[in-house]
């Protein structure tokens, strides 16, 4: 069997045939659409023309008569941006498209502690008397609010100070906490990670559920470390087998379209609807991105102004995820604006 090869897309025409081949996009954020607080040149060009192209399906002729009654852009090509980033919940991640320009609405976004927060109430239950323990930030507690789920550390200040070594006073057990949910955080530290430790290594049924598995995200001029889930498995001393599946979690912290069915994979939900052969994931991750788009069986395209570097696609070192597409940046599109 001859190995996959990515088509790498450099011209106007080959750029024009894969927005001919794809009417849906689910893009990725940071590394796509932003990296950092800086857009991607030409991002709200590229976006305004796949809204104003294609052929309208019944559901976007629907949405197309709700959307000209707000004053809004028609659809064209159906969009959804999907992110790993836990940091927001829909709605500031609506604020955020709405600073940078970008036309979005709140049901085209999917975020992971979006994904988080319905895959503890509708696939776990989540038990009313139960409480989750978060490491993370605003974006999650929103989420886990708006589905009604009892929560304590995210932002609690309590949570925010240093400990001394060897001094456990301010942890203690706590038996109601039915479920550590790890996301970033910029005021990870140690008291953070030691009550995570102790609510996983004291209470046998209390899941371990990440929002997302990136090692590391881009910034200007580089990248960051992502999500610190893997010291708490370091920390647990939690296996595979006996954490909470986070290959699942990867899954549905990539996109969120949730399925009971095992494994969990791309299907309609809320009110998309959209053909698999003709939806494409936009990404800048091999690991989570196009991993997601291959495991769900839908074309992928590889952008690099992310957290892939070419040493990823060539040479010894090369990864065995490979794209069906890779183009510098999502930018290039623009090339076909004056085109329309
Ligand atoms: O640590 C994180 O949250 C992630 O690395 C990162 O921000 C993922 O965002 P995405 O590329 O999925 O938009
Ligand atoms: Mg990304």
């Amino acid at each position: 069997m001859t190995a996959k090869t990515a088509q790498r897309l450099s011209k106007p025409d080959e750029y024009a045939a894969l927005l001919d081949r794809f009417d849906t996009f689910l893009f990725d954020c940071d590394g796509v659409i932003w990296t950092g607080s800086t857009l991607v040149p030409y991002m709200i060009d590229v976006l305004t023309m796949l809204r104003s192209k294609g052929e309208y399906s019944e559901f976007q002729l629907r949405v197309l008569a709700e959307e000209l009654n707000q004053g809004m852009t028609p659809i064209g090509k159906n969009i959804l941006f999907v992110t790993n980033n836990a940091s927001k919940s829909r709605e500031m991640y609506k604020k955020a498209f709405d600073g940078f320009g970008i036309q979005a609405s709140v049901d085209e976004i999917f975020g992971s502690a979006y994904a988080s927060a319905i895959y503890l109430s509708k696939i776990l239950k989540f038990p009313a008397d139960k409480k989750v323990y978060v490491i993370g930030q605003e974006g999650i507690e929103e989420e886990l609010r708006s589905v009604g789920i009892h929560f304590t550390g995210g932002t609690d200040p309590e949570d925010r100070v240093f400990i001394p070594t060897g001094d456990n006073s301010s942890i203690k057990n706590d038996p109601s906490i039915g479920a550590v949910l790890c996301g970033g955080d910029q005021y990870i530290n140690f008291k953070k990670y030691a009550k995570a430790h102790t609510y996983i290594m004291n209470n046998p049924e209390c899941e371990f559920i990440l929002t997302n598995g990136d090692a590391s995200y881009p910034v200007a001029d580089g990248t960051f470390p992502g999500n610190w889930w893997s010291n708490l498995r370091t920390y647990t001393g939690l296996h595979e087998e006996n954490a909470y599946d986070y290959r699942l979690l990867l899954r549905l912290g990539c996109l969120l379209l949730i399925t009971e069915v095992n494994p969990p994979c791309l299907v309609p939900f809320g009110s998309h609807e959209f053909d698999p052969k003709r939806t494409i994931m936009i990404g800048d991750n091999l690991e989570t991105d196009i991993l997601f788009g291959i495991n769900s069986n839908i074309a992928t395209l590889l952008v690099m102004t992310g957290v892939t570097t070419e040493s990823q696609l060539i040479g010894k070192h090369k990864s065995d995820i490979v794209p069906d597409y890779i183009i510098q940046s999502m930018g290039d599109f623009a090339v076909l604006v004056d085109e329309m």
